[in-house]
């Protein structure tokens, strides 16, 4: 088993990950909560059909679960205040630990769950989906509202990130495709060299395997890292790990939240800036180069039928990394050189006509 440390201003924590790992559990839980009094495991439906006695096996007889349905509808008040419920109804306290145990979904709700529980309570991520290298990590979780993706959640910090990676052996090609996307945007954000050696590896969902999604996740683990130690709370260079997620997020609120997965909206807002970069900024980036590894991949790159173009501006314009109403995107001059940028929206709303089909 292999792990890293995560230091941010308000807490450092291991992420442990490899193959095969689950049996250790218990004594990582040992190690970073020893005076736990109970444990709530919270996981959908799916995670737990696959893997849900793989796990509750690790864990003492009266750890307590709490199932929600799969998919981005349980990012929900509804959902979010039926845990707390349960919690209550259970008797959990402050001693009490909370797992995550799926994936970005899941570890969201929990987390958020967590920090708000008796204004907080430790948590651990066990993710199970590969978007979860990205969204294990970090501390940023949230519910989704009508109006916006995440717009009310916390900085809350796991006590540990455990990752078997075998977990993954389940996942649909939709969601290998999904979590990649976040692989393939710390890459951009971060390094030629991790980029080169991204598009070199993975030429389909089938090479993510072994070393292969080991290193992915290690180095997209270490982008993340680097980024949340030096700006724990998002008051600077944190808003570049929301790359693609201007338009990203504006895409999947308002086709409805499940209708499109994270990662491929998320793709479709990174070809969208690189559009923007190549108006405002002066870009050598070879877009058409980046298009055609992505179509390979599987994905759309194109902002999807249908959508009212005022109605994604406006969503644009509620993004947390708004300022004063100003849409302010993540823009990439060249690999590994990201930028904010303020954008004016008739810019978005001429160049979003422009890439619709
Ligand atoms: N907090 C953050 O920093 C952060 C970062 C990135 C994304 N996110 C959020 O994460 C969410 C997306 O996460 P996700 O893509 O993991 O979605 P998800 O949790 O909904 O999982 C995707 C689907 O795969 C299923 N699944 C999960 N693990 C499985 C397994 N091992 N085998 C078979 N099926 C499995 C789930 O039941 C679900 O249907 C979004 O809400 C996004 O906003 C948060
Ligand atoms: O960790 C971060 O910071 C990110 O932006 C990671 C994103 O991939 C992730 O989707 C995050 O949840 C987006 O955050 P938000 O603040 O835009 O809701
Ligand atoms: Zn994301």
């Amino acid at each position: 088993m292999e792990s890293l440390q995560i230091k941010t201003a308000s807490k450092k924590y291991p992420v442990y990950f490899g193959e095969r790992i689950l049996e250790n559990l218990h004594s990582v839980i040992e190690d970073v909560c020893p005076s736990v009094s109970n444990i709530l495991v919270i996981s959908d439906e799916t995670v737990y059909k696959h893997h849900g006695k793989a796990l509750m096996k690790e864990l003492p007889n009266q750890a307590l679960s709490y199932i929600l349905p799969s998919g981005e509808g349980a990012k929900s008040f509804e959902h979010f205040y039926n845990v707390q419920t349960f919690a209550l109804e259970h008797g959990l306290d402050r001693q009490s630990l909370i797992i995550a145990f799926g994936g970005g979904v899941v570890g969201d709700l929990a987390g958020f769950v967590a920090a708000t529980y008796m204004r907080g309570i430790p948590f651990i991520q066990v993710p199970t989906t590969l978007l979860a290298h990205d969204s294990a990590v970090g501390g940023k979780v949230a519910i989704n509202h009508e109006l916006g993706k995440n717009m009310i959640g916390a900085f809350h910090q796991p006590e540990a990130v455990f990752y078997d990676i075998s977990l993954l052996e389940t996942l649909s090609e939709k969601e290998w495709r999904s979590g990649f996307a976040e692989v393939v945007k710390h890459a951009l954000i971060y390094s030629t060299t991790f980029y080169d050696w991204l598009k070199s590896s993975v030429s389909t969902f089938e090479d993510l395997k072994g070393e292969t999604l080991i290193q992915s996740i290690k180095e997209g683990i270490k982008v993340k890292a680097e980024i949340v130690a030096n700006d724990e709370k998002e008051t600077g260079i944190r808003a570049f790990l929301n790359f693609g997620h201007t338009l990203g997020h504006a895409i999947e609120a308002e086709l409805g939240y499940g209708e499109i997965t994270h990662g491929e909206a998320v793709v479709i807002g990174m070809c969208f800036a690189f559009e923007i970069g190549k108006e405002l900024i002066d870009t050598t980036f070879p877009l058409e180069k980046l298009k055609e590894w992505l179509h390979k991949l599987g994905y759309r790159t194109d902002i999807p039928q249908g959508l009212d173009k005022n109605n994604l501006v406006a969503k644009m314009k509620a993004d947390k990394k708004a300022q004063h109403g100003q849409i302010n995107m993540v823009l990439l001059k060249e690999i590994g050189e990201p930028l904010l940028m303020k954008v004016d929206e008739k810019t978005i709303l001429s160049l979003l006509s422009e890439t619709s089909t």
